[in-house]
């Protein structure tokens, strides 16, 4: 059974639509890398399935309860008044997730000790990211929507991110990410072009 379905779905922008009659279905273990120019309509789509932006027309199935998603956006969604630390337990405590998650998390991502307790606006664009990346292992959630997810990050960085994905894939999860640059090794995906 697929996690995610989307069945004639007109992706918006404004009054302009964007994409219309969409079809897509994403199947447990599957990565899907959506690519296309810049502006053609990969974040507003990743937006609209993941029901932060209203579809125009068609419809978005998540097809198990645990397949509500992860959402990782471009911007982080990160409070740079805030350290990584804080960061995530705000996160735990609006999701029902358990606080001693976050410093398994943060070793996964190899956040260093050092940068958990600063506030998020003295870390660099990867450490951001890693941050944020640290989201997706702090509660179970069969579905990742991911928007540029490898921004920012160096080689060690994108290693760690193949892994993290590699094993969600293999535990039955699925990912749909946008991607400008080649995946890292040895991720194979689905590749989808806009
Ligand atoms: N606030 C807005 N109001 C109306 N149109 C917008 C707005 N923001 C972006 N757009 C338009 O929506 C279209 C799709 O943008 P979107 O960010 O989804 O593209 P993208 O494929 O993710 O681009 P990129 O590769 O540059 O990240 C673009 O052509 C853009 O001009």
């Amino acid at each position: 059974m697929p996690l995610l379905t989307a069945e004639k779905l007109s992706v918006l922008r404004g009054d302009r639509a964007l994409l219309r009659d969409f079809d897509l279905q994403l199947q447990p273990g599957e990565l899907l890398h959506l690519r296309g120019a810049n502006g053609v309509g990969k974040t507003s789509l990743l937006e609209t399935l993941a029901g932060l932006r209203h579809a125009g027309g068609g419809q978005v199935r998540y097809e198990r309860e645990d397949a509500r998603p992860h959402w990782l956006g471009h911007r982080n969604g990160l409070n740079l008044q805030l350290s990584a630390i804080e960061n995530l337990q705000f996160w735990c405590g609006i999701n029902a997730a358990p606080m001693s998650a976050i410093g398994p998390a943060l070793d996964r991502v190899e956040l260093p000790a050092r940068a958990r307790r600063r506030s998020c606006r003295m870390l660099s664009a990867g450490q951001k990211r890693r941050t944020a990346l640290a989201r997706l292992l702090l509660q179970r959630r069969a579905l990742w929507l991911l928007d540029e997810p490898l921004d920012g990050l160096d080689v060690a960085g994108l290693a760690r991110f193949a892994d993290l994905v590699g094993e969600h894939l293999q535990d039955g999860g699925a990912v749909l990410m946008t991607s400008h640059q080649p995946l890292p090794a040895p991720l194979a995906a689905r590749e989808l072009a806009l």
